[in-house]
């Protein structure tokens, strides 16, 4: 192993989320089990103990390719010279609120870590934004960034995703992996649309192998929308474990390819099926060689269209609610 170490900058780092991904990373779930690491670990003043407990637990793994681990309140500090981003750090909300209620609350960290990401990270680095609301907040961070470019700036929808296909499977009586071509789109909230409108198995239309639309409409796609909420009212905090696993995924397939495969991605839009430039917007994406490429000129159903305006309507919204603020 004498690849020079990658620099990963993790911000939450003594969150919940974090206490999961953090130990996949150092074992090389997302940049493969030869690739060196650097961390480092941003968070705020008053949590820098509970992060040095973390990094102690870190180092008692003895992982081989934690090569060094930078703790840090300041993120020009966390920002320098990184190839990838987590950007998990936020609030998360609790019982009883939707997740655009941390909208103030969480906008003023991707704002400030938008100009560190400009000032300090390597040009093509990857960065993901789990912290909630995930879009927008990635959208914020771009439009603090004026010298990264934004197409290396994503959120995350993959958790949805995945909850989506364990349903689908479960339904179909296949493997999660046997699916291709499904997508999450829009926002990760509960206007988000999980649409089996391309899905394959085995070449043969999904949704036609389940044969129900009404449990389509009416189960899944609500299900799906609502897992956050009923993980919170079952575990009285939100998902951490999922989260994480979502976030190596996404990282992961961005880094080595999906395979040919779709996976969900929120991606600053460029203007395609509608969605107004600039907003951070779930979508399909086939990754490739370290990057990804959007899928395009799909052809949508009238319920898909109505969906899709759903949620494009909710992040418009957003976005206004946040230059107002
Ligand atoms: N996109 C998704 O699918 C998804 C899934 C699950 C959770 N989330 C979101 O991820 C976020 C983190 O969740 P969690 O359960 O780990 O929360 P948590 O409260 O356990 O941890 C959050 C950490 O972020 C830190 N933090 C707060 N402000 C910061 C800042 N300015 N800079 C750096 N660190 C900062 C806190 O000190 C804390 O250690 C929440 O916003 C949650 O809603 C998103
Ligand atoms: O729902 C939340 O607030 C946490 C997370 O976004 C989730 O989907 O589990």
């Amino acid at each position: 192993m004498n690849k020079l170490p990658k620099n990963v900058v993790v911000t939450g780092a003594a969150g919940q989320i974090c206490y999961s991904l953090l130990f996949r990373l150092a074992k090389g779930d997302v940049f493969g089990t030869r690739q060196p690491l650097r961390l480092h670990l941003l968070d705020l003043p008053q949590a820098q103990q509970a992060v040095r407990g973390v990094v102690m637990e870190l180092e008692d793994c003895a992982f081989p390719l934690l090569t060094n681990v930078v703790i840090t309140d300041d993120p020009k500090i966390a920002f320098k010279d990184v190839d990838a981003g987590f950007l998990v750090g936020s609030r998360p909300r609790s019982k009883g609120m939707e997740r655009r209620d941390l909208l103030s609350a969480n906008a003023d960290i991707f704002r400030i870590q938008g100009r560190a990401l400009s000032e300090a990270a390597k040009r093509d680095a990857k960065i993901l934004v789990v912290g909630n609301p995930a879009n927008t907040n990635a959208m914020i961070l771009g439009d603090n960034a004026p010298d990264f470019p934004t197409e290396n700036i994503t959120s995350m929808i993959r958790l949805d995703h995945n909850r989506a296909l364990t349903q689908l499977a479960r339904r179909a009586g296949v493997a999660v992996g046997d699916i291709e071509k499904f997508v999450v789109w829009g926002n990760h909230s509960p206007t988000m649309f999980a649409d089996w409108s391309h899905a394959l198995v085995d070449g043969r239309p999904l949704s036609e192998l389940i044969g129900d639309e009404t449990w389509y409409r009416n189960t899944l796609i609500p299900e799906v929308a609502r897992r956050g909420t009923a993980i919170i009212e079952a575990r009285g905090s939100s998902s951490a474990a999922s989260a994480a696993n979502a976030a190596i995924d996404h990282m992961r397939d961005w880094v080595h390819g999906s395979k040919g495969d779709w996976v969900s991605m929120g991606l600053r839009s460029d203007g395609a099926y509608g969605i107004p430039e600039g907003l951070v917007f779930g979508m399909p994406a086939i990754c490739k060689s370290g990057q990804y490429e959007r899928v395009v000129d799909l052809q949508f159903g009238q319920f898909a269209k109505q969906m899709l305006e759903r949620t494009i309507t909710e992040l418009s919204e957003e976005r206004e609610a946040v230059r107002g603020s």
